[in-house]
């Protein structure tokens, strides 16, 4: 089998939060003991609510952050804060808002040539331009786009621009926070399908952050539920769509718009709030939530069941393997 290009163990990020002269801050857990592999080639997309902890993920795998514990493998290393500089070419990231995320005032060759000028000062300037309309092309822009400025392009075309700039430094694993949510529905599957297509082309490992499990239902190999900063359900696409085991993963499937008919007519509606990351209750984090609730989840944590699907929970459904 082939070696993952990327690993996380135990990962964790906690923020400390509400400090103040007299007041004790508080341990906020952002994320809280994840464990993932990412394989050439291979997308594992990571789904859950606002607030679930997906952009911290990015943040610690892009290495803007670090984490609080665990740790990050890349291409068999540890990444440690001293060698950031150095990996974190092959870590690249395309953000949901692709009006947000390019320079207004610099042509498109200028933005797609800077991470070069930046990192790879043995290229001369006439192979930089060459890379950037290669990969302009790449991306399925063309050659005359490469003088034309960020606002002369509508938001799906920037958001090929901001892939092709990501895709530089001959990155491995790219991370895709939201990389559609901000495009309109008819141009969100001709974007999916470059990526698709760029993944298989170079093999790309992908980190394929999303709040909506129907655009996940389209890329995504294995695919981790995440809920309150730690990973409720795992498993292949088939599995966790096919048969979900944690009732948060059936409830957030049974709302997508492109599940089975016969599914959306039993549609879950979720009871409260997402409780606040910094009141997590004791017990299964779901459980005020859960309509399959017992006493047993209110004073116990599931953890995550072993093997390929995996879920936290003591009743899980479709006869799932209970923790
Ligand atoms: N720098 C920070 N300081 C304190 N708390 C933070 C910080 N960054 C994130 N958090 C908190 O950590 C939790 C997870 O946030 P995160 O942004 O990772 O979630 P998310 O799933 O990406 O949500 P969204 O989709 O809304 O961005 C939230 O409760 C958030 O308020």
């Amino acid at each position: 089998m082939t070696a993952p290009v990327m690993t996380a163990t135990a990962l964790e990020r906690h923020y400390e939060v509400g400090g103040g002269l007299f007041r004790k801050p508080r341990t906020l857990k952002a994320v809280g003991g994840l464990d993932f592999a990412l394989y050439p080639g291979k997308t594992l997309a990571v789904v859950g609510e606002s607030g679930c902890g997906k952009s911290t993920l990015a943040r610690m795998v892009t290495m803007i952050e670090d984490p609080t514990a665990g740790s990050l493998t890349l291409d068999g290393k540890p990444v440690v804060r001293e060698d950031w500089a150095s990996l974190r070419k092959s870590v690249q990231i395309v953000f949901q808002d692709p009006y947000g995320s390019l320079n207004p005032r610099q042509r498109i060759g200028a933005i797609l040539e800077e991470p070069l000028k930046i990192n790879r000062p043995d290229m001369s300037s006439k192979e930089r331009t060459a890379k950037a309309r290669e990969m302009l092309g790449l991306v399925g822009l063309r050659p005359e786009h490469f003088d034309r400025y960020p606002h002369m392009f509508s938001g799906g075309q920037r958001q090929r621009i901001a892939i092709a700039r990501a895709l530089m430094l001959d990155p491995k694993v790219l991370v895709l926070d939201e990389p559609v949510s901000a495009l309109d529905l008819s141009i969100q599957s001709s974007v999916l399908n470059l990526l698709v297509d760029l993944q298989e082309r170079l093999q790309l490992a992908y980190l394929f952050i999303s709040h909506d499990l129907s655009v996940v239902r389209h890329v995504a190999d294995e695919v981790i539920v995440m809920y309150l900063g730690r990973a409720v359900e795992r498993g292949s696409r088939e599995d966790v769509f096919g048969t979900p085991f944690h009732p948060y993963a059936k409830a957030l499937l049974s709302a997508t718009p492109q599940a089975d008919p016969r599914a959306a007519k039993e549609r879950i509606k979720l009871e409260g709030e997402l409780p606040s990351p910094l009141a997590i209750p004791d017990g299964c984090p779901f459980a005020p939530r859960c309509w399959k609730v017992q006493d047993k989840c209110r004073s116990e944590r599931p953890e995550l069941t072993q093997g390929h699907h995996a879920a936290a929970c003591f009743f899980p459904e479709n006869g799932g393997t209970p923790a």
